[in-house]
Parts: C-alpha cells; structure tokens; sequence
C-alpha cells in the first residue's frame, strides 16, 4: 500500500509508540489524524509535525477511547476534514493492576469500540474504501506477565480480536486488513515506575526487572517500523508480529 494521500488516525498519538507511528506514517507519505487525552504532550508533538510536513497533513482531536461518543465524533470529524480513513492505529493503552477496570476499558474495550466504529467508515460493504487496521498488543498478548495479569488479559483479548476480526473481514467482503504487533519491554512511559502500577502483585515486579536485564528493550521507533510493515505489505492480513531486542517474528498459531 502505498501511503501517499491516505488518511490514517492514530490513538495514544501524543507519546511514546503512538507518536513513533505518527512520524513513520507521515514520512512515508500519509495524512495522520491524532488522538489522545494528553492535549499537552499532544499540542507540542502538534507544533514539531506541523513545522516539519505542513499544517495540512495532521489533525489532533482530543479524544479518550473510553467514549464512544468521542470516538464517533473523532471519525465524523476525520471523514468531514479528510474525506475518509484508510488506516487506523488502536494503539490507546495503559497499565494499571489497581485500576483493573481502567485497564479493560481502555486496551481492550477501546480497540473494540474503535474498530467497530472506524469500519463504519471503512467497511467496503458499506460505501468505505477499504483499509487496514493495526492494533498494538504487546507479548503479553502471547504470554502471560504474572506481575500484571489483566494487562496480560487485554492483550491476549486484543489478540484474539484482531485475528477473528481479520477472519470475519475476509468473509464478509470488508475489504479491511486486521493485524496485530506484540512488542516486548519499549522504552515510553508506560514501562516507568513499574512498581506503582502493578497493585497486589508489585511484589512481582523484579521478575519483570529481570526480564527487562534478560530480552532488553525496544525503542519506540523500531515498533513503528513493524506497524509500518503491516500497513504497507497488502499480503499481511491476520498476522500478530513479535517484536522484541533482538528481532522480530511473525507468530504461527495453532490451525483450529
Ligand atoms: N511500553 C511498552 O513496554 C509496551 C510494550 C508492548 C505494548 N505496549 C502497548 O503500546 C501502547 C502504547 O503504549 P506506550 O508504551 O507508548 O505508552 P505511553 O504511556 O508512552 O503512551 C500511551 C499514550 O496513550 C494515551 N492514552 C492513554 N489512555 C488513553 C485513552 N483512554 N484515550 C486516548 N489516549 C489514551 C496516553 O495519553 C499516551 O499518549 C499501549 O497499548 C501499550 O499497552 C507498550
Ligand atoms: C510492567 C510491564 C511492562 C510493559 C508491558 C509491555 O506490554 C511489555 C511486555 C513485555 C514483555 C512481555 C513478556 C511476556 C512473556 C510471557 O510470554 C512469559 O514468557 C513471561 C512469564 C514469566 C517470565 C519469567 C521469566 O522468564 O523470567
């Protein structure tokens, strides 16, 4: 796919994985449409893109995927300004153990209510142009992180969704792509003070120090690089990506 005039919208864009996908996409050609609830971090990261591709090929709409009406109303927004969406990014995620239900709110109902909504606009069936969708999971989608098990359950949720969506797509003629990237331990704020997120089990936390000094960290941008793969390689449809310090790996599941 090449991404010259499509239209993407990114989630959690103001910082961290979400603002290395924003850069990659607007590199390689495509018009971003930002969401986030940190308008702060969102408005500076704003000034730096519109001095670098223009005012004209990025738009911040402040936006918490928790909301279905914000959601709606970011899309609606995105369609009027752009004329429609191609790509969409749930990438929206935190790590809360003590919030638990924060934490399913937002990384697992928000990537649901976001792709549910955005097909509306996408789904060929129904007048949209088609597309791709990739939602961020992490190995903790594949694995289980015993210091944060609900963390862990989204991921997995996220997963699961993204390849049954992708089936679904398939079989009912979307004409939209569902992929999924699982990143190990990225360098971004979600990964500081680990200890104050993992409530009841931060008594686990040096397994995850552990696992930190054993398979390394990623930074932001080589995450940004694989969902870039995904969007661009029209083969990849239903694919989870691992991405991890020293390399990545497209995972084979079990065939049911
Ligand atoms: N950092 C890691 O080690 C790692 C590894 C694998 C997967 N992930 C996943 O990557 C995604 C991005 O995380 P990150 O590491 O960049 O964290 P981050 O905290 O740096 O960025 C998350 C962004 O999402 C935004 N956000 C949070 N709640 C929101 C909401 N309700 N609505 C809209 N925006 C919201 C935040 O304001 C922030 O800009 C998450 O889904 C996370 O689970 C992170
Ligand atoms: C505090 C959590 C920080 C970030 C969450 C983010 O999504 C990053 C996740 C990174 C790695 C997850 C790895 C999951 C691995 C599982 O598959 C399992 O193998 C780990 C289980 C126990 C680890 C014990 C050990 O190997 O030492």
């Amino acid at each position: 796919m090449d991404l010259s005039g499509k239209i993407a919208v990114v989630t959690g864009a103001a910082m961290g994985i979400g603002k290395a996908i924003t850069e990659k996409l607007l590199q390689n050609g495509a018009t971003v449409v930002l969401l986030d609830v940190n308008e702060t971090a969102a408005k500076t990261l704003m000034e730096d893109l519109s001095k670098q591709y223009g005012q004209d090929r990025t738009l911040f709409l402040s936006c918490n995927v928790e909301s279905e009406e914000q959601i709606k109303a970011a899309f609606q927004k995105t369609v009027e300004t752009f004329g429609g969406i191609n790509i969409l990014c749930n990438n929206a995620g935190i790590l809360n153990e003590s919030d638990w239900e924060k934490t399913v709110s937002i990384n697992l109902l928000g990537v649901i209510r976001g792709t549910y909504l955005a097909l509306k606009h996408m789904n060929k069936t129904s007048g949209g142009r088609g597309g791709v969708i990739v939602n961020t999971a992490s190995m903790a989608g594949l694995g289980p992180l015993i210091s944060c098990p609900v963390y862990t359950a989204t991921k997995h949720g996220v997963v699961g969704f993204t390849r049954a969506m992708s089936g679904a797509s398939t079989a009912l003629g979307y004409g939209v792509r569902f992929n999924v990237i699982c990143p190990g331990f990225v360098q971004t704020e979600l990964l500081s003070d680990p200890n104050s997120k993992m409530g009841q089990f931060s008594h686990l936390v040096d397994v995850i120090e552990q696992m930190m000094i054993k398979d390394g960290t990623l930074n932001a941008t080589e995450v940004a690089d694989s969902v870039l793969e995904m969007v661009t390689d029209e083969t990849k449809n239903g694919a989870a990506l691992m991405i991890f310090s020293k390399g990545k790996q497209y995972i084979t599941f079990p065939s049911m």
